[in-house]
């Protein structure tokens, strides 16, 4: 029997590694991205409906474009044109993932809504065909859609999986306002013209494979960190103010303004997150785990 409401749990992710290469004659750069996912989640649920239409809760809901340039719309969309059918689904957004942070919430939108129409209409498209379409809706949604922790290449579509020895503790301190990820790749052509081809550093891997929380804060980097400072300049309090407290390292999460601070253990992850709120640098501290499954079929 075809379900008449479906819902799945998407996560948001970090960058552990994001090395990037020179700017591409269309426009994007190759990437050398260590993606991890993180146990922040956005649920959506999709329905049946007369046409096409969203909606959103949420502290950031207000953000978020409820007509068909959201993500989660263009995902629906081109999965129906795919298979000939019309997109008649409300789309419900339950948005926990910041907005426009660099955690790939719209991403985690449309790689939910995807699985979950899938679901829906019962068009029972493989994993390939479903990365196929995550691809051309953006470079980060193949990843929400498969979660844990992945290599990606190309413009960050291309994914291998890998392997995470333990959990990791992570507080992620959430900015106020966003900042638009087009602009921040352009600062940092701006910032580094000669750019050299991004490669995936073995020692991080190799933290990631065994767990270890202190070999993996000593290898993590973003290329994209100075470009978004240089656009934010303040996010560099808010990261001192994680450090102070005891983070073992901290870094601008992807595109920012959200930062991100990897932790010992959740004892530590709480005390960098109260202070963090404490310091009146950032707009909320959230603790949190890593890996993250991806995007995950709740009911139906
Ligand atoms: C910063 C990251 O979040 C790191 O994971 C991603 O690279 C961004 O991924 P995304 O938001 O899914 O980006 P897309 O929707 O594919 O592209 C948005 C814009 O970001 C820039 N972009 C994105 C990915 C990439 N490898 N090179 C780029 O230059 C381009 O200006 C592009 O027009
Ligand atoms: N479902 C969605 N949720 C949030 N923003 C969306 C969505 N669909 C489209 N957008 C638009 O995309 C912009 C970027 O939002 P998003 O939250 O995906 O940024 P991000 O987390 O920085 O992305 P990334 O980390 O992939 O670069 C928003 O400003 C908004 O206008």
């Amino acid at each position: 029997m075809t379900p008449r409401t479906v819902t799945v749990r998407v996560p948001a992710k970090v960058n552990t590694q994001l090395s990037v290469g020179p700017a591409r004659p269309d426009g994007f750069h190759d990437l050398a991205n260590v993606f991890l996912a993180v146990a922040l989640h956005d649920t959506v649920t999709v329905t049946p409906a007369d046409d096409l239409r969203i909606t959103c809760t949420g502290p950031d809901a207000a953000q978020v474009p409820l007509d068909r340039t959201n993500l989660a719309a263009r995902a629906a969309e081109l999965l129906a044109a795919r298979h000939g059918i019309e997109p008649r689904v409300h789309i419900h957004i339950d948005k926990d993932i910041p907005v426009a942070g660099g955690m790939a919430g719209g991403s985690a939108d449309a790689a939910g809504a995807l699985l979950a129409c899938d679901a829906l209409w019962g068009t029972g498209a493989s994993q390939s065909q479903l990365l196929d379409i995550c691809a051309e809706l953006g470079s980060d949604v193949p990843f929400s859609l498969v979660g844990g922790a992945a290599l990606g290449t190309g413009r960050g579509e291309r994914l291998t999986p890998l392997e995470v020895g333990g959990t990791f503790h992570w507080v992620f301190a959430v900015a106020d306002g966003g900042l638009s990820t087009p602009a921040v790749y352009r600062e940092f052509d701006r910032l580094t013209p000669d750019a050299p081809e991004p490669a995936a550093a073995p020692a991080l891997l190799d933290a990631l494979r065994t767990g270890d929380a202190k070999a993996l804060a000593a290898t993590l980097t973003n290329d994209l960190q100075a470009p978004a400072l240089s656009l934010r300049p303040s996010l560099a309090e808010t990261l001192a103010a994680g450090t102070a407290a005891g983070a073992l390292a901290a870094l601008v999460s992807g595109s920012g303004p959200t930062t991100a601070f990897l932790c010992a253990d959740a004892e530590a992850a709480h005390q960098v997150a109260a202070a963090l709120t404490a310091s009146g640098t950032c707009r909320a501290a959230r603790a949190t785990t890593s890996p993250a499954p991806g995007a995950t079929v709740l009911t139906d």
